[in-house]
């Protein structure tokens, strides 16, 4: 009997946070790195069918850039990153487009399906949610020493999001899983980063929370001690001091754009974690680091 009653009492204790987040939409970057192991693939698919079944809008929006990576090394065709961007030429847009649109957003839908729930597979081309352009990289000249444009192939930017489907799914309770790929104005495919899709997502939807999970238990100082929040003022001088470096810097950036946007707070958290998503919305303290505008 007491095990039945201490049952309730922890069932009771996510009851604030069912009341605050019901009706509410929340969009979760499915980073590749965090989806490699199967009983994590699971825990991550019902925790997703439980947010929708307590009254909430999850939206998943996925990477995959290892799952890419493998396909390109059977290939023979070599990865090269710059500012954490894949140089896309158009075979290996071919590739990106079929292993985030086919492969990897069917294993989620799969996944989210077989446990119970209704999700259903987009990219961004489908009605027209994602407007992309050419990404314009700027970098410096090794030898001139001035920024010049160079050139990256096909990887993109959302230039609009256009979020009818999205909500055309949630009127008929399906859960959209969107692969992070832009239609351009003249009928090209771009390859966009999905830490910066689900920003863009998470804005154009207003958001409650915008959820990163990644391979690091969130944002570290330079003692490798987790950092539990940010203000997005403080941003900048992380960046600029080496605290934040490398494929953190497009996450935090994305999460203080979203908030600029109108969401609400944004979440960086480990997906190496199980149930890592309900951890963060059910308990107080949450898990990983939270980016948001704390000072007036
Ligand atoms: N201050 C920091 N705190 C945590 N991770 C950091 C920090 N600065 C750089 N990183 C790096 O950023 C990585 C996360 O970015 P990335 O590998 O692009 O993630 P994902 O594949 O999930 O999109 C971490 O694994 C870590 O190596
Ligand atoms: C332009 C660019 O780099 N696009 C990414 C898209 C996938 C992605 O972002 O996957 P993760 O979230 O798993 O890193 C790529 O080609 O790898």
């Amino acid at each position: 009997m007491k095990e039945l009653i201490a049952k309730a009492n922890i069932l009771m204790e996510t009851l604030p946070w069912i009341k605050r987040f019901y009706g509410k939409t929340i969009v979760i970057k499915y980073g590749g790195n965090a989806m490699v192991e199967e009983h994590l693939k699971k825990g991550f698919a019902r925790d997703i069918i439980m947010m929708k079944y307590i009254g909430m809008n999850p939206v998943v929006v996925h990477g995959g850039g290892p799952q890419i990576g493998k396909v390109l090394e059977a290939m023979h065709i070599e990865s090269q990153f710059i500012q954490g961007m894949r140089v896309t030429d158009s075979e290996t847009m071919d590739v990106v487009e079929m292993v985030l649109g086919g492969k990897v957003n069917k294993e989620i839908v799969t996944n989210i399906n077989l446990h119970g729930g209704n999700a259903v597979g987009i990219t961004g081309k489908d009605g027209g949610l994602l407007k992309a352009r050419k990404l314009e990289m700027t970098a410096i000249n090794p030898d001139t020493l001035t920024p010049e444009i160079i050139d990256i192939g096909m990887v993109g930017e959302v230039e609009s999001v256009d979020p009818s489907i999205i909500q055309g799914l949630k009127e008929n309770n399906f859960i959209p899983v969107i692969a992070p790929i832009g239609g351009g104005l003249n009928g090209e495919t771009f390859n966009i980063n999905a830490d910066l899709v689900a920003g863009k997502i998470a804005g154009a939807l207003k958001a409650e929370k915008l959820i990163l999970l990644t391979d690091i238990e969130g944002v570290k100082d330079k003692q490798g001690k987790l950092i539990s929040t940010i203000d997005v003022q403080r941003v900048p001088d992380l960046i600029n001091n080496g605290t934040i470096s490398g494929g953190m810097i497009p996450k935090v950036n994305c999460c203080v754009e979203a908030i600029d946007a109108g969401v609400a707070k944004t979440h960086i958290i480990d997906g190496r974690m199980e149930h890592a998503c309900l951890l963060e919305m059910f308990t107080d303290k949450g898990i990983g680091t939270a980016v948001a505008r704390y000072k007036k």
